[in-house]
């Protein structure tokens, strides 16, 4: 559902029940202006005795260290009411953050793998974490430092009319135009132009993160930064909106700052002119005072609510950012879930086309995957193998068609039991920074160590746990612990058996397996697939013989179904592959290797 409330109002909204804290801090740091602008007063006060000297009175030390100690006082009654009001505001501030984290990641969980497609990790944890960085830091220090610096500025324009209105008047111009001046940088222009510099910014630094990723092709093939067309694309569209948002703040900036830093100006001919006409010389010096102590004040006050507005902006702009995640349309979800009897799988005329391609992946798919059985499905890379099996957890939603569990829709079956029924091994399985335990145990959180154990064991993991000193509690991916890509497999395998689902699909999860190894691998599965529906991909044809039915894919398309034997007798396509892996298997180097 789209979200109507835009800018700071919305960010508000993920203060939650520390709403009220904002409030107080905002009051607290109002407050605190007040009590800070007094130590001006008393400055002004003690000036006033010192001009009094040169009527004739005597210098009153008395009056002015009472002066002095009533400043002290104001200040630091100011600055104990403004360490609370940042204390409030952080707390505010913290909250907010993880609020917003919480939702973006909540939202993303809902979100289809095609989003992730076109959306990297990379770049979403970018947009979350920076994002939700800028927020916290405007609530926590600008949000109550703007409060403070407005009020400051609207009572020393209250106290300038008041104390001469003559000399008051012509420096509140000054200061109008100058606000109008601040209010025109900070117009919708200014908002258009930042948005583009924050986007090419963003752009800049998703390049950077793919051309680190890509660092050892870079290396291997002796690239340099300048030849990786679209991270140079992305560095100079950055310096080019830098620029221009740049450019565009210069002529208001040189304006805005030339106008508030020129009271004096206006304050010295204005005090020219009605000194030469006043009767009281002494009581307009003293006002004259007042005006030379609290103009430049206001000139750096509005200086301050320019910096303020403009980390409004980029806060409003992060929160922009946020949001087109929490917009992103979820996965559709059934009002009224069902949950199959049995876990027959089958597919109905599925066809499905992935974002922007113009070959569907998968055409016209039908089969049927009985429970308690083993499905194969094999075919060329690029035949839709991996694609056919994603469709089942509802990694993608196919455009035509329907896939049954039991007879049900999948997508009438409510996510989270959907994704209880099915165990997925990916052929590149991705681990936690974390201990094996913990890795395995994301499987069923809620299992016992006994379990993870067992289910270690039953994946064949028992030499993995052993050449650690620290066994199952080894954090892997740090201090030099990295698994081999064929551990790292068995595992993913622990990790589905300890899951028990009644569905297993295997995408190539042998595939970074060396001959020890498989026969590891292939005994971790007799572990994971008993008595479950397994739908299972491979390379290896050797893999699927004992498939109870191997489906052939070519271009999208089912072209051939049956049990090994009967697709080798039958002689068409999988006949050809099984012919062509074979003779694989027996190939060898014809040439011996000479020893020099
Ligand atoms: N995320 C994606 N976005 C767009 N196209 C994709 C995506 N993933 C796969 N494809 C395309 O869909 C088609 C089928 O890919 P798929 O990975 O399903 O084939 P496969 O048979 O599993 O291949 P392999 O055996 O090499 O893993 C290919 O043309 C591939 O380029």
């Amino acid at each position: 559902m789209k979200q109507k409330n835009g800018g700071i109002k919305r960010l508000l909204e993920f203060t939650g029940e520390k709403r009220s804290l904002l409030n107080i801090s905002r009051i607290l740091s109002g407050v605190s202006a007040i009590f800070i602008l007094g130590p001006f007063l008393c400055v002004y006060f003690a000036a006033r005795e010192l001009v009094n000297v040169f009527t004739g009175s005597a210098l009153d030390t008395q009056s002015l260290v009472r002066w002095g100690m009533i400043a002290l006082v104001l200040e630091l009654i100011g600055l104990a009411l403004y360490f609370c009001a940042l204390l409030c505001s952080h707390v505010t501030a913290f909250h907010t953050e993880k609020n917003l984290k919480m939702a973006a990641l909540k939202h993303l969980a809902k979100m289809p793998m095609g989003y992730f497609d076109t959306n990297p990790s990379g770049k979403l944890r970018k947009i979350i974490d920076e994002n939700s960085f800028q927020t916290e830091t405007f609530i926590a220090h600008q949000l109550p430092d703007l409060v403070g610096a407005q009020v400051t500025m609207v009572v020393s324009l209250i106290l300038m009319l008041l104390f001469d209105w003559r000399i008051g008047v012509p420096l509140l111009l000054l200061f109008g135009i100058g606000f109008f001046l601040q209010k025109s940088l900070m117009g919708k222009e200014g908002m258009k132009l930042m948005q583009t510099y924050q986007d090419s910014l963003e752009t800049m630094n998703h390049e950077a993160v793919e051309y680190i990723r890509g660092i050892s092709v870079l290396k291997v093939f002796g690239q340099t930064v300048q030849s990786i067309t679209k991270f140079n694309e992305a560095i100079k569209s950055y310096r080019k909106f830098a620029l221009a948002y740049t450019m565009s703040c210069k002529k208001g900036m040189v304006a805005f700052n030339s106008v508030i830093n020129s009271s004096f100006l206006v304050l010295v001919p204005t005090a020219l002119i009605i000194g030469l006409v006043s009767s009281d010389l002494v009581g307009f010096t003293q006002s004259f005072l007042f005006y030379v102590i609290f103009s430049p004040a206001c000139a750096v006050m509005l200086n301050k609510i320019l910096y303020m507005t403009s980390y409004k902006m980029q806060a409003e702009e992060s929160m922009r950012r946020i949001d087109m995640i929490l917009n992103a349309e979820p996965q559709e979800e059934t009002a009224q879930p069902k949950r199959p009897a049995s876990y027959d799988i089958s597919f109905e005329g599925v066809t499905f086309t992935y974002e922007g391609a113009e070959q569907p992946a998968v055409s016209h798919l039908s089969f049927c995957a009985k429970a308690g059985t083993t499905t194969a499905l094999v075919g060329h890379s690029g035949s839709g193998k991996s694609t056919t099996a994603s469709l089942i957890p509802r990694f993608y939603d196919a455009q035509a068609g329907s896939i049954k569990i039991g007879g049900v829709d999948i997508r009438s079956i409510a996510h989270p039991d959907l994704m209880k029924m099915v165990a997925f091994v990916f052929q590149d399985p991705k681990l936690f920074k974390d201990s094996l335990f913990e890795n395995i145990r994301a499987g069923r959180p809620s299992a016992t160590r006994e379990e993870v154990m067992r289910a270690a064991h039953l994946a064949q993991c028992d030499d993995i746990l052993a050449k650690f000193p620290k066994g199952i509690d080894t954090v892997v991916g740090s201090k030099g612990v990295y698994l081999s890509g064929g551990e790292t497999q068995r595992i993913a395998i622990a990790r589905a058996i300890l899951k028990d689902a009644p569905i297993i699909v295997l995408d190539e999860a042998t595939a970074y397996a060396d001959p020890e190894n498989e026969q590891q691998i292939q005994q971790a599965f007799e572990g994971l697939t008993k008595g479950k529906t397994v739908i299972m991909i491979a390379h290896r044809l050797s893999t699927v013989q004992d498939a109870d039915q191997i489906l052939v894919m070519r271009q999208g398309e089912l072209v051939e179904s049956g049990r090994h034997n009967e697709l080798v007798k039958k002689n068409g396509e999988y006949a050809r592959m099984w012919e062509n892996y074979t003779k694989t298997t027996q190939w060898h180097i014809g040439n011996e290797v000479k020893v020099c």
